[in-house]
């Protein structure tokens, strides 16, 4: 404001000194001196301001819609519960846990998973790793039949992309940060694909976009201590095909049940028992204004556990990363949504547990059987 009026007056100063007396042309031209001094520490001043509000949103969570239940990570209410949670005790057998069938399959090595690299760290060997390629495999064939643009996507970005998604607030202490060159790793492809767009201007009659990345996804799992430590469930690096939309504001609530109904859609076809749940207030991070999970049956552990998480983040990252949609003469920031569709590690936990049988195989879920070469059961290894 004051700069605006500083800079006006030197304008109108400027203006009267050509046409000005010799006497009074002295007289203005020191004052146009003091102006423009006063015009320059104004213009700081401003920029200053600017730069300290531009901080203060950036601590801003998104606004919270209307029909999130209040609360913490135990608030949520429950949406649908689908498919049939197996009674292992009426098959006449107990239910082993994902990690001894996973190493009795020779599918999954933690021991030297840790020697390499410390805890929460594995490797997936022999079929383990091809169930992984069939998963991603078989995802991006439902994402890309959906319309989805499958995408490989950086894993390390800029502080920019980071902090426009809304994972350098509260979320901070959970990200991987190379000091040295100033670089993050990304917990989840949803921020490359957030900041693909970054600083552009999309017409409107090119939305819906929708992008399904494939990415490894690294996460220091602070505060998660003792949490999950056996197995697969809970890993500092992780695999993970992500589904991204940017659409009108208007279309945001029926996207994100969109992508929701695309999570059921999967987890249905890998034949898994899972319940839909809303996410409470004080569960959503920063960026989401609603949040619906699916949460599928781990057998041994005799609960429902996160698998999927589809956001809706309405305008929040897209102001942040300067994204904007043009309609005739008007633009606007458009809204940005994100869901799982398959995070690797997890799913397989699901699997395996969900589909032993007695003598310790697994039935392979017909949607997987085409990128396995057709094998229906994986069976155990000899020692
Ligand atoms: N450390 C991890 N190891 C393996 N998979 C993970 C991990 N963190 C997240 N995922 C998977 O990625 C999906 C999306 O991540 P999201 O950020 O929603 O998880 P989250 O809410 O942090 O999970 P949790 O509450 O269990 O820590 C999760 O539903 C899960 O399947
Ligand atoms: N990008 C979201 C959904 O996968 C997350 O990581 O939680």
């Amino acid at each position: 404001m004051r700069f605006d009026e500083l800079r006006n007056e030197q304008k109108s100063l400027g203006k009267l000194i050509p046409k000005a007396s010799p006497e009074e042309r002295a007289e203005l031209l020191t004052k146009a001196e003091q102006l423009k001094q006063d015009v320059r520490a104004a213009e700081s001043e401003q920029n200053e301001a600017d730069e300290a509000a531009k901080k203060l949103l950036l601590q801003l969570g998104n606004i919270v819609h209307g029909d999130v239940p209040v609360g913490g990570e135990e608030d949520f209410t429950v949406l649908e519960t689908h498919g049939t949670i197996r009674d292992f005790a009426a098959e006449g057998f107990e239910a082993k846990d994902h990690l001894e069938l996973g190493e009795s399959l020779g599918a999954i090595d933690v021991e030297r998973g840790a020697k390499v690299s410390g805890s929460r760290f594995y490797y997936l060997t022999g079929v383990g790793a091809l169930l992984e390629l069939a998963l991603v495999n078989a995802a991006i064939a439902q994402a890309t039949e959906a319309g989805f643009i499958p995408m490989l996507t950086p894993a390390l970005v800029r502080p920019r992309a980071m902090e426009g998604t809304g994972f350098l607030g509260q979320a901070a202490e959970n990200v991987y940060h190379l000091e040295k060159d100033d670089y993050y790793l990304v917990g989840t492809s949803e921020v490359p694909l957030a900041a693909y767009h970054m600083d552009e201007i999309i017409d409107a009659d090119k939305l819906p976009l929708r992008y399904a990345g494939f990415s490894p996804c690294f996460r220091r799992e602070a505060g998660t201590y003792g949490k999950d430590t056996r197995g697969i469930f809970r890993v500092h690096q992780f695999d993970k095909v992500e589904m991204f939309s940017y659409v009108a504001p208007e279309d945001a609530e029926a996207e994100h049940k969109r992508l929701l109904d695309w999570e059921k859609q999967w987890l249905t076809s890998l034949e898994l028992p899972f319940q839909v749940i809303d996410v409470a207030t004080g569960d959503l991070g920063a960026s989401a204004s609603r949040k619906f999970d699916c949460e599928a049956w781990i057998p041994t552990q005799g609960k429902y556990r996160e698998l999927t998480s589809a956001s809706n983040c309405d305008g929040f990252q897209a102001r942040r990363l300067s994204i904007r949609y043009r309609e005739g003469k008007k633009t606007a920031p458009l809204s940005t949504l994100n869901g799982t569709l398959c995070a690797v590690p997890r799913t397989i936990v699901a699997i395996l547990e969900n589909h032993q049988q007695a003598d310790g195989s697994v039935r392979v879920p017909p949607v997987l059987r085409p990128y396995l070469g057709g094998r229906e059961v994986l069976e155990p290894i000899a020692k």
